[in-house]
């Protein structure tokens, strides 16, 4: 039986690995919510792994506000940098493997064909660039880790876009979406599997990888999928970033290219437009 302990276990991705977990009796998970566990409290972290024993370690926990990460720069340092940073001390003294989850947010969005792991990382804002710290931090401490890069998470758990554009479509008769911010919208419950067949199979290929479901559309055609499932009437407007201001820059184009975890699991990704339609039957 392989022990497993989740971090930020009240978060989206923590919740959707929860639901899934039942499907994998050979794993014993625990969850440790941000009051149970606060990943910046390194006698905290400390003190969990000495208590219990565990083989991995999924890191949940993050900072994802990307528009207050902008006015809250140490918060989101401490969350996004620090905690990873006890975390891989902490796991790597006691020979647990790191999976971490990141973002397509590292990349400054300038290119115009998927991005690989190794492709050069460029963030344009806070929340990025303490999610790449966060990253270095687990590389240049820990052997045995994953980094898991992902995009646009969503799900019928936590806050996200799906859930947004709901909530907007019950209020409102009318809504701007941008249209000019590429990227690939990703089912947490999709992410959840990922990560737990990368621990089942016991893969020790470890290192940075992309994972997001297929295809490649705008926030604009993301939520007219939305509606058009849900059956919403209410007037959507494909608008440009320019016209809805945020505090934070965001990449253009953040499609990630996905093929290096494809590979490891011998699994393809599933298509965005599928995914969806399952989110939206649990809701
Ligand atoms: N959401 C998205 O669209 C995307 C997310 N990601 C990455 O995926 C991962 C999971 O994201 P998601 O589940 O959506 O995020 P959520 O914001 O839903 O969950 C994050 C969790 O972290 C917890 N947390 C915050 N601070 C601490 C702390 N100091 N110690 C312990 N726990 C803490 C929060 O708890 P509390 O609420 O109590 O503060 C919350 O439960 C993150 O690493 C994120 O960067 C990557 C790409 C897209
Ligand atoms: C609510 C809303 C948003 N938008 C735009 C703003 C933004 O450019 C885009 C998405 O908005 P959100 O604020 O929901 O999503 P955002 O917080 O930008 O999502 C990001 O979160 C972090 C954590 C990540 O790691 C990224 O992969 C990505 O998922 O849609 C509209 O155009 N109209 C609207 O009514």
């Amino acid at each position: 039986m392989l022990k497993v302990l989740v971090t930020g276990g009240g978060g989206q991705l923590a919740q959707c690995i929860k639901s899934v977990a039942g499907l994998y009796p050979k794993l014993k998970f625990t969850y440790k919510t941000s009051s149970e566990l606060d990943i910046t409290n390194k006698d905290e972290v400390e003190s969990t792994f000495n208590f219990q024993a565990f083989d991995y370690c999924i890191n949940c926990a993050a900072y994802t506000n990307v528009d207050k990460a902008e006015s809250e720069k140490e918060l989101a340092y401490k969350i996004n940098v620090l905690g990873p940073k006890y975390l891989a001390e902490t796991c790597s003294k006691h020979q647990v493997t790191l999976i971490h989850v990141s973002t397509d947010f590292v990349f400054d969005g300038n290119a115009s064909k998927p991005y690989k792991e190794t492709d050069s990382t460029n963030p344009i804002g806070v929340y990025g660039k303490t999610k790449l710290e966060g990253e270095q931090q687990i590389i240049n401490t820990i052997k045995n880790h994953f980094i898991i890069r992902t995009s646009w998470l969503y799900s019928e758990f936590g806050n996200n876009f799906l859930k947004t554009m709901l909530r907007l479509a019950d209020q409102r008769d009318e809504l701007g979406v941008v249209g000019d911010q590429i990227g690939s919208p990703t089912y947490a419950i999709d992410l959840a599997v990922v990560i737990v067949e990368l621990i089942e199979s016991k893969n020790n290929a470890y290192g940075v990888y992309h994972y997001s479901n297929k295809g490649v559309i705008s926030w604009y055609d993301f939520a007219k999928e939305i509606f058009r499932l849900n059956q919403s009437n209410i007037q959507l407007n494909k608008i440009g970033t320019k016209d809805y201001p945020t505090p934070a820059k965001r990449p253009k184009y953040s499609v990630l290219d996905t093929s290096k975890i494809s590979q490891i699991l011998d699994k393809k990704t599933l298509n965005w437009k599928d995914s969806l339609v399952v989110a939206i039957s649990k809701l």
